[in-house]
């Protein structure tokens, strides 16, 4: 089902969004934080979807408790280190991990830049023992506003050697992108590249916006440009990657099942596309669960699969050469 000679990554994949229960419930006691269970058990089901939400504003709250427990740098530095962990464990090759500085940071006033540093460090301290290779995207989170995201971009400019491109997250209905013009032409003068979640709970208009006003060469889920003829003509036409997460449109109600997601309408149109988990650990999914549901769900065929693994390692914000050591390290093995 996957390619064992085509590299295995995933791009879509929020670090804030993959906090062990374990580390939640370690983390809480470590730091005298309330939790709201008595138990392990207890705890799993405020932390992951128990069947799905009826909307993003409400699945995103499942977030809230993974950096609820982030008292220090250290705790951020221990939970950047546990998704690089995850990541190989998952048998990716490569990886593009997204976190949100500010989200991090705001429980316990910790100082974003530090918040920036310290996931570095807890990645870095990763990739030395694992044999993978990860990129870091930063994200604006739309939903606290300009001025919060304006700190976020300067926590991650001040670490812009580090960092691949910038994302923005969130709330989409409340907080359409133009409200992050400038924060974006930042990020492009900076040489970031830049990628959206957009399209997901807004409609295709969203999507324009991403490409028109931020900048954006890939999009985060993009489901709704399937409304849109004249988008999905632009999007195959201009190579613009989508960054497809099947199981968390389901969890966000963004798709009622599988048998209706767009995926294949996408490939069937040229758009290039790839599969990736969101947020692995709200949804209690890894990389090969989306593989396996678009081909069992789906009826996609072996061959179909290994066109969407190897637009993964198309789309990955990396340098050809790069690229090219990524599979040749796969055709070696
Ligand atoms: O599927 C999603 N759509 C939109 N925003 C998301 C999604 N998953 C997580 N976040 C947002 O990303 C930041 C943490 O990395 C938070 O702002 C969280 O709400
Ligand atoms: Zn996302």
């Amino acid at each position: 089902m996957i390619d064992p000679t085509i590299p295995l990554v995933d791009l879509h994949r929020h670090l804030d969004g993959n906090v062990n229960v374990k580390t939640i419930w370690e983390l809480g006691h470590q730091h005298g934080i309330k939790l709201p269970a008595n138990s392990l058990e207890e705890l799993a089901p405020f932390v992951q979807i128990q069947g799905k939400e009826n909307s993003l504003v409400d699945f995103l709250k499942k977030l809230d408790w993974m950096v609820a427990v982030l008292a220090d740098l250290d705790a951020v530095k221990r939970v950047a280190y546990e998704n690089v962990i995850d990541a190989a464990a998952q048998g990716l090759d490569y990886a593009e991990l997204r976190f949100s500085p500010y989200y991090m940071a705001m429980n316990h006033n910790l100082p974003i830049e530090g918040v920036v540093e310290a996931v570095i460090d807890g990645v870095r301290a990763g990739v030395k023992e694992y044999d993978i290779k990860i990129n870091l995207i930063g994200i604006m989170s739309r939903s606290f506003g300009q001025e919060k995201c304006r700190l976020e971009l300067e926590g991650i400019l001040a670490h812009r050697d580090c960092i691949v491109a910038m994302d923005l997250a969130g709330d989409e209905l409340g907080f359409p992108g133009d409200l992050f013009s400038e924060h974006f032409k930042r990020v492009r003068d900076a040489g970031l590249q830049v990628t959206a979640h957009a399209g997901e709970a807004a409609g295709a208009e969203s999507m324009w916006q991403a490409i028109n006003v931020l900048g954006a060469t890939r999009i985060g889920h993009g489901v709704n440009a399937i409304h849109d003829p004249k988008l999905m003509e632009y999007l195959a036409q201009h190579r613009i990657g989508i960054e497809s997460c099947p199981t968390s449109n389901l969890h966000t109600s963004t798709v009622k099942d599988y048998t209706v997601h767009p995926l294949r309408k996408f490939m069937d149109a040229g758009v290039l596309i790839g599969l990736n988990t969101d947020d692995p650990g709200v949804s209690a999914i890894d990389i090969a669960h989306e593989y396996r549901v678009v081909k069992n769900e789906m009826g996609f065929s072996d061959v179909q699969l290994a066109t969407l693994q190897r637009n993964g390692v198309e789309m990955a914000f990396m340098s050809d050469s790069d690229r090219k050591s990524l599979y040749a390290k796969k055709l070696n093995k």
